[in-house]
């Protein structure tokens, strides 16, 4: 590089356009960032944040504007013309081929395996076998590896989706620091995230888009998050309405009576009750039994021992849909497993609505249809693109697969951490929601790898530590402090007192 190129930035895009068909994703986006920097992009769902990165590592074609590379006027006409530019991203949805193990992945990439490795260690995954076939691994493993692959080919710029969306508390921690340690040695980051305080902790600049423009650009410093979030709104958002009444007295039968659970070797041993209109958080670091849990529950996964019982009838499900006629229904992490990817969004919200509608004959489109509407706009569902899933934004995608039991009238939700990549004020009308079918009456299991969701959300939280319930407590004495010291094992007296409570049968 010359000494004129050093002062450029590495990368300066300007005016950049971009519709499908009718669909305006990007009208006037424009992101400057430096070597050294780490520059957040930021928008509501939907704004068109995934289309820009898009654009700048070459998977789409700018319809109009500038993109430099080093002061150089560039027309990244694909991914691998963008990655020999030193542009790498790491998308939201895990690229890796799920049918092919880890090292026929990285052959396909030309990715080396050393540097690859020595990644996948210091990012926190030290038992990655280069046989594991990409299908086996859980979700927030896969999106480390798609990490570890991009900082192996050594980037110029590297360009992060919603990197941190899936991954637990203690892996966060990680890829924060691996991130921030790229631009202290000279590398340029774009960092997409919905989540403030990382973007407080890691990143220079914020840069905004609203409805396909960039909006504002501003340096990260104390208080600049309101500014942000009303450059992104459009307008302030409202302060999050106080949650009336604290949690509500427990008494009765348990929807949800859980002793003893176990499978593989991670659920060792997972006792807790669920009550009518209640909503139990579910805390823990990553791979600590908690995929497993809600997959057991949702009749994914065979139970090895322990016991499940539901409004007082034992249960045993070989299949999901036992689950599902027991009356569990299921929001998994990975919404690719959710999702009819090519059919509409009315389709995907209405499958449970029809799946039992059908079995008296004609299908009533009138309430279907008022019942999918009625999602939809409690969602705020952006239904733009609409004809096909699979083109709407990764938050809106999330959207639908909740809107789905929104929509259907549900008794127990398994919620997977259910607003991974949503934007701040959706999140706030998903608490909403949940506490609104829980007054309804419904109970719901809701694992979530943001602690500060915690309190909005929950009445009372388990923490699972190795596979076991360490700690159970009510919301009000549930600090993050103390939710973080009973993930990594360390518990209290009162909470396992509780946990000894629950066991009993
Ligand atoms: N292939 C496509 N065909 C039609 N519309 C599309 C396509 N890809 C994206 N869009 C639309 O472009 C708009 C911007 O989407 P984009 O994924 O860039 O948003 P985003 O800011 O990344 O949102 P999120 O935070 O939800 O990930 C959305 O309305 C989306 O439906």
């Amino acid at each position: 590089m010359t000494q004129a190129e050093a002062g450029l930035p590495a990368l300066d895009a300007q005016g950049v356009s971009k519709r499908f068909g009718a669909v305006v994703a990007l009208r006037d986006a424009a992101l400057t960032v430096r070597r050294g920097e780490v520059v957040a992009l930021m928008g509501a769902n939907g704004a068109g944040k995934s289309t820009f990165v898009k654009i700048l590592t070459g998977a789409l074609r700018r319809d109009g504007g500038d993109v430099r590379i080093r002061g150089q006027d560039t027309h990244l006409a694909s991914p691998a013309g963008a990655r020999a530019a030193g542009l790498i991203p790491v998308y939201q949805e895990p690229s890796l081929i799920r049918d092919l193990d880890v090292a026929d992945n990285l052959r396909l990439g030309r990715t080396p395996a050393d540097p690859f490795l020595h990644w996948v260690r210091e990012l926190g995954i030290p038992d990655l076998r280069l046989d594991d076939r990409a299908g086996d691994l859980p979700l927030a493993t896969l999106r480390v590896l798609d990490l570890a692959r991009a900082l192996a080919a050594e980037p110029d710029v590297l360009m992060l989706d919603e990197m941190t969306a899936a991954l637990p508390t203690d892996l966060v921690e990680r890829v924060l620091r691996v991130v921030r340690g790229q631009a202290d040695g000279g590398r340029a980051v774009i960092y997409i995230s919905h989540r403030f305080a990382e973007i407080a902790q890691i990143c220079d600049r914020a840069t905004v888009l609203r409805d396909g423009a960039t909006v504002g650009d501003l340096p990260i410093e104390p208080g600049v998050e309101d500014r942000v979030v009303e450059l992104m709104l459009g307008a302030a958002l409202t302060p999050a309405a106080a949650r009336d009444g604290g949690p509500r007295a427990m008494t009765g039968e348990p929807r949800l009576h859980v002793r003893g659970l176990s499978s593989g070797a991670r659920l060792a041993d997972v006792s807790f009750d669920l009550h009518r209109g209640e909503v139990l958080g579910v805390v823990a670091l990553e791979g600590q039994g908690q995929d497993e849990l809600f997959e057991v529950l949702a009749g994914q996964r065979r139970a090895s021992g322990g016991t499940i019982e539901i409004e007082g009838r034992p249960q045993r499900f070989r299949h999901p849909a036992d689950a599902i006629a027991a009356g569990l229904s299921f929001v998994p992490g990975d919404r690719a497993d959710a999702l009819l990817m090519v059919r509409s969004v009315r389709e995907n919200i209405a499958l449970p609505i029809l799946a039992p509608l059908r079995r008296w004959g004609a299908i009533p489109m009138r309430t279907e249809g008022a019942r999918v509407a009625s999602a939809i706009e409690r969602l705020q569902i952006d239904t733009r693109a609409q004809g096909e899933v699979r083109r709407l934004s990764g938050g809106n995608q999330q959207k639908v697969t909740i809107g789905r039991w929104v929509a259907g009238e549900v008794r127990t939700l398994l919620l997977f951490d259910p607003t991974r990549g949503i934007d701040v004020r959706t999140k706030r009308q998903i608490y909403g929601l949940v506490r609104d079918l829980a007054d309804q009456g419904a109970s719901i299991l809701y694992y979530t790898s943001e602690l500060p969701e915690i309190p909005q959300a929950c009445d009372r939280v388990v923490v699972i530590f190795n596979g076991r319930v360490v700690e159970i407590l009510d919301v009000a004495e549930a600090t993050e402090e103390r939710l973080m010291r009973a993930a990594y094992g360390l518990t209290s007296p009162e909470g396992r007192r509780a946990v000894a409570g629950a066991g009993r049968a």
